[in-house]
């Protein structure tokens, strides 16, 4: 069994890995004398970590941090400056690259920022773009103006706003759509048509993926990311 961690800006995430299945891992009381190994990301606060990697050193369990190469297999990472790419967007293109061979992929990471990364057929990633995630670009602007205020219960939809909330909420969600729309553009082919799957992970992710038709949400992108970064990295 092992114990896959991803530390994100809002949340530390922890899984055990399974027989191919990811259960919910209670990191306060973890099955130490079950798990093998530890692999872990961090975009986040590391001193989360501290008490985790210690428990695991003082049961012999190695661990592995995940990191950014210019490339992994036939996976290539378009930063000049890799070691400055968030592990978690390398890991979701891992996992994007290798759940969709040969498939040019938007890959969209929505939590506390918004990253969007797009990947060609052949695993070049071309670039991506990074946005304040839904909620930081409501509260800028509600922290940041006297007269726009969020009522904690409008929901975000891609229509027009009539009222204040409406206009904050759905200007995040287009804004961010938008953005979206905009990366299509970088894989768009008119010769070859070729399908371009959009996929969506992090707290936002579902919310968006119901925006576009044909993309897919997978709540573990970036664990499974975490595994084939381990069999990738063995082997390359
Ligand atoms: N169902 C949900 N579960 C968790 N977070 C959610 C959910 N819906 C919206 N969110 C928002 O998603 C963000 C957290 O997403 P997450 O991917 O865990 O972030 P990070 O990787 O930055 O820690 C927060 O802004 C949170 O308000
Ligand atoms: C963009 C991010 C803050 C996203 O983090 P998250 O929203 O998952 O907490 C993270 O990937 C990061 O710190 N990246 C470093 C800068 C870069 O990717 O260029
Ligand atoms: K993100």
């Amino acid at each position: 069994m092992r114990l896959l961690i991803d530390v994100g800006n809002t949340s530390l995430k922890a899984v055990l890995w399974h027989n191919e299945q990811a259960q919910p891992a209670d990191i306060n009381n973890l099955p130490w004398l079950q798990i093998t190994e530890v692999i872990y990301a961090c975009v986040g606060r590391s001193d989360l970590l501290n008490d985790i990697l210690a428990q695991a050193v003082s049961n012999n369990i190695i661990c592995f941090e995940a990191k950014v190469t210019k490339t992994l297999g036939n996976l290539v990472c378009a930063y000049e400056h890799v070691a400055n790419l968030g592990i978690d967007r390398w890991l979701a293109l891992i996992a994007g690259f290798t759940l969709y061979p040969n498939t040019a992929c938007i890959v969209v990471d929505a939590g506390t920022a918004t990253t969007i990364d797009v990947l060609s057929s052949e695993g070049l990633h071309l670039g991506g773009w990074i946005l304040p995630g839904l909620d930081l670009m409501t509260s800028s602007l509600t922290q940041n103006t006297q007269r726009v205020f969020d009522d904690g219960k409008t929901p975000f939809t891609n229509e027009l706003g009539k009222n204040t909330p409406n206009g904050l909420k759905n200007g995040a969600l287009v804004a961010t759509i938008g953005a979206i729309e905009q990366a299509k553009l970088h894989l768009t082919d008119k010769k070859t048509e070729q399908k371009v799957q959009i996929i969506f992970a992090g707290g936002y992710g579902l919310l968006l993926q119901q925006q576009f038709e044909g993309s897919i949400f997978d709540s573990l992108l970036v664990m499974k990311g975490l595994n084939y970064w381990h069999q990738l990295s063995k082997t390359t």
